[in-house]
């Protein structure tokens, strides 16, 4: 006998390579206990048939980076998807495409990071610039006027969507400039000891990982170093790019404070409007600073702690605050316009701290050797009230002759 469909439909769209990394039978039956059905968006048919939609998860930016590049088949779908949002406000939608544009492209990405108030907090992003110029010495002028310095990361303008969105560079002398691969954005390197922080965002969860990443790099005549960021940063990477030098060996990272942590996530989950998101931090050797490299829509939450329960209540949390500002007026900011609840760690072990307690073992920290004990936090509930306009995908492949950076 076929199960009784739901009146509440959860529908959900991803890559078949990122939808494979997890059990979504197991998060369909997550989502039966909660009244609601999971269904995979098919995008090649109206969504307007699959429907009526309560609300959409998705991670689309493969298919948005296709349609910006003018591929008609993703163009399509990005005008499927859009016009079905445009015709549905009451549909929630994690996370809004306008804000997932956003991301996209890194030189937006790390101005809106740049621009925000975190400098308050003592937390920086490294001076970074897009370089766009054939000509290296142009290049060379462009570094030196923002302030960028040798070494620096040149990092693809691209940020998703395609293994060639994480083929990087460290660039140590003029020289080097030549071998940027354009149009690219040049983030100044700050030594770290090898050591990454990554900050997974669920609504208003987040869980820190720890992972390998670059070792300390100086000015010098040498040759750039190409590599591809999945082969440094991953949980079981074991890059040589990793290995300290001798004399570096003896330099030593604190694990980062817990309220600062916390309130890097509730700012940027503030600007940029947005539930499921990556935030990569390192903290300066020396100056103890925490920088902010890099941010990512929907990343792969490897070592995050029950996931899928975070993920529903988030979608919950999404639909209750979505039903709220539908009573509102003016949907137009993309920021929040409410004030959002500090968001709250997700921890691995029985008793909860929240910032600033004793011992930071206890503070939703994972060194990839934390058990597997895990107990569920009685979540403060966040709120939503991120706007949806359509992304501009859609407009984008209706006039695809105009150059786009995504070329
Ligand atoms: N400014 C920087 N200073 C020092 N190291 C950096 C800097 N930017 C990046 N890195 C190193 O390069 C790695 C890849 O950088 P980044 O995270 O920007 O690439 P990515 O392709 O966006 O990664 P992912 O999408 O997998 O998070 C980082 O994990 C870190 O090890
Ligand atoms: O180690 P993380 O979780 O950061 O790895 C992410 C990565 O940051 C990017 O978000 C990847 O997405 P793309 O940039 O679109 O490739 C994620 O790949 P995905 O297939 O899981 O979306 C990585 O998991
Ligand atoms: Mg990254």
């Amino acid at each position: 006998m076929t199960e009784k469909k739901s009146s509440k439909l959860i529908g959900y769209w991803m890559s078949e390579k990122k939808s494979q990394k997890l059990n979504w039978t197991e998060f369909g039956n997550i989502c039966r206990k909660y009244g609601f059905d999971l269904v995979k968006l098919d995008l090649s048919r109206p969504l307007e048939e699959q429907g009526p939609f309560t609300i959409i998860v998705h991670k689309l930016t493969d298919i948005i980076v296709l349609a910006i590049k003018g591929d008609a088949k993703a163009c399509a779908m990005m005008c499927n998807v859009e016009s079905y949002i445009k015709d549905h406000p009451e549909v929630s939608i994690i996370d809004p495409l306008d804000n997932v544009h956003k991301l996209l492209d890194r030189y937006q990405a790390y101005s809106i990071i740049h621009n925000s108030d975190l400098e308050e907090a003592g937390v920086f992003t490294p001076s970074f610039v897009e370089l766009t110029s054939s000509d290296y010495k142009e290049n060379c002028e462009t570094l030196r006027l923002a302030g960028v310095d040798f070494p620096f990361v040149c990092k693809p303008s691209v940020s998703h969507g395609s293994s060639s969105a994480h083929e990087m560079a460290v660039i140590f002398n003029e020289n080097g400039v030549k071998d940027c691969h354009l149009p690219c954005v040049a983030q100044s390197f700050i030594n770290h000891n090898a050591l990454l922080y990554k900050i997974y965002m669920v609504g208003d969860e987040y869980f820190v990982v720890e992972r390998p990443s670059l070792k300390n790099f100086y000015p010098s005549d040498r040759e750039a170093i190409f590599f591809h960021s999945h082969d440094v940063s991953k949980a079981d990477s074991t890059s040589s790019l990793s290995i300290l030098d001798p004399s570096d060996m003896t330099l030593s990272t604190p694990r980062p404070d817990p309220a600062k942590v916390q309130r890097i996530v509730y700012t940027l989950r503030k600007v940029l409007g947005m539930s499921l998101l990556g935030i990569d931090i390192i903290i300066e050797n020396g100056s103890g600073r925490y920088g902010i490299i890099d941010i990512n829509e929907y990343p792969g939450y490897d070592g995050y702690p029950d996931f899928f329960d975070s993920l529903m209540k988030c979608i919950l949390e999404t639909i209750n605050h979505h039903s709220y500002t539908a009573r509102k007026t003016d949907l137009s900011s993309t920021e929040f316009c409410l004030p959002l609840m500090k968001p709250t760690i997700k921890s691995k072990i029985s008793d909860i701290m929240s910032p600033g307690n004793g011992d930071q073992d206890d503070s939703g920290f994972d060194t990839g050797d934390s058990s597997d004990e895990k107990k569920k936090r009685d979540l403060s509930v966040g709120s939503l009230t991120a706007s949806k306009r359509s992304s501009t995908a859609a407009s984008e492949c209706r006039n695809s002759h105009e150059t786009s950076k995504f070329t």
